[in-house]
């Protein structure tokens, strides 16, 4: 047998493994890196977050991918470097992490990395019959395990996407082996660039867990902030929080396929983003509006389809408490709007059940390694969106 599955093989049998997860989100803020302990699998799950770090982008790298991000149009040549220039970067930054934090590498036993997504394209967004639903996340695996010399599960969308779903939301999956508990309803609501939600009834059957997108998150605050305030977010919702909701542009907002759509669904800055506000500012005549009162209608659109969704999803009658994380989970303007149109939800963080809301989606991919590893016993029944695979594809480092 090659001595690198025998290694794989034993990190597979360890009572706990040591498992880096690695996330690049939309907000291209930088790489969240999750050294997590992981014992157990499936809802048999436990996870001891040990390490966490966001590091930073430098701006040179964030102009790189924003040169192939969510366009239609790019230079080719540019996302064929960037492949494996965002692989060696994460390596690196690993490296570094550990640096900082005192560990060795042969102190790791697999890095899970979700890589940076460049392209997503749901057939009901690229609405073309003879192709299925796609989605392209860069920053391949094998770079990974080369730099760091430790096994790299990476890739994880395409498997999801391969057997029907739509490669998102992954989270899903994390949420209902870490969080799902008995005689709770709970809302686990994710907002980074774009908003997710899981749900996990408060009977834990895995087959009726749901999961979809909302819409955007931070997205089109973040492009306004670049504009507005030449920073990457609006802090505390500090200029949004001047302004008034413009009515007309929010309604001309609210309008988009992608809106009517069936649950599941799911989207991207490659619908939502500063075109699509200025189309709906030219619809609405509010093209003239001051920056504050933009931000503040975007505020609650963010908030309004997250609470539309969330509504639709509710039975009568029933409670549910919502644990938010991600960074919109910062942004009061947000949290506010979004507890005044869910008055009969109970809110919180995902801090509470023991996993820091920045890390989770790193904690994510960590925990998605480990039930390829170790797990794939947790049928999903079948629930649209939510297929019984596992995922990830393995990287040697020789
Ligand atoms: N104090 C704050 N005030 C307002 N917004 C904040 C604050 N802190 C973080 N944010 C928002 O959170 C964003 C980062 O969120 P996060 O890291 O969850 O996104 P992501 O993981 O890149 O996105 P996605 O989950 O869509 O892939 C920032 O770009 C900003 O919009
Ligand atoms: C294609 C893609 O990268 N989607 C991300 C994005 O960011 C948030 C939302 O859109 C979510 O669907 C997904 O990420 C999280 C980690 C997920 O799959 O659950």
């Amino acid at each position: 047998m090659n001595r690198q599955i025998q290694h794989l093989y034993d990190i597979a049998r360890k009572p706990v493994r040591r498992i880096i997860g690695l996330m690049s989100g939309t907000s291209l803020d930088g790489l969240d890196v999750a050294l997590c302990h992981i014992s157990g699998s499936g809802p048999s799950t436990e996870v001891v977050l040990h390490r966490f770090a966001t590091v930073p982008y430098d701006e040179d790298v964030k102009t790189e991918i924003r040169t192939i991000f969510a366009k239609d149009k790019i230079e080719f040549e540019k996302l064929c470097l960037l492949n494996p220039y965002i692989g060696r970067l994460h390596g690196q930054l690993i490296l570094d992490c550990l640096k900082n934090w005192g560990i060795d590498t042969t102190e790791v036993d697999v890095v899970a990395s979700h890589g940076q997504t460049v392209y997503h394209a749901p057939k009901s967004q690229h609405q073309r019959d003879k192709f299925p639903n796609a989605t392209l996340q860069i920053g391949d695996g094998d770079h990974i395990a080369a730099v760091t010399g430790v096994i790299t599960l990476s890739d994880f969308r395409q498997k999801h996407v391969a057997h029907g779903g739509e490669g998102a939301p992954l989270a899903v999956y994390g949420d209902y082996f870490m969080f799902s508990k008995a005689g709770e309803n709970r809302l686990l609501l994710n907002m980074g660039g774009i908003a997710n939600f899981t749900y996990l009834p408060a009977d834990e059957d895995a087959s009726n867990v749901f999961t979809t997108d909302t819409g955007p998150g931070n997205t089109l605050l973040d492009a306004y902030a670049r504009k507005f305030l030449n920073k990457p977010y609006d802090e505390d919702g500090k200029l949004a929080a001047q302004g008034t909701v413009n009515a007309h542009l929010l309604n001309a907002l609210n309008v988009n396929p992608f809106f009517d759509a069936a649950f599941p669904k799911t989207t991207g800055p490659e619908v939502f983003n500063v075109p699509y506000v200025e189309k709906a500012q030219a619809r609405s005549q509010t093209i003239g509006i001051s920056a504050k009162d933009l931000m503040a209608t975007l505020v609650q659109f963010s908030a309004d389809t997250i609470i539309d969704a969330i509504r639709r999803v509710m039975r009568e009658g029933e409670t549910y408490r919502i644990y938010m994380s991600g960074g919109g989970a910062h942004n009061p303007m947000l949290t506010t709007a979004l507890k005044k149109g869910l008055p009969n939800c109970s809110f919180g963080l995902t801090d509470e059940l023991n996993i820091n809301g920045d890390a989770k989606e790193a904690v994510l991919f960590a925990v998605l390694a480990n039930e390829s590893l170790t797990g794939g016993n947790t049928s999903f029944g079948n629930r649209q969106g939510v297929p019984t695979v596992s995922m990830g594809k393995v990287s040697f480092p020789k």
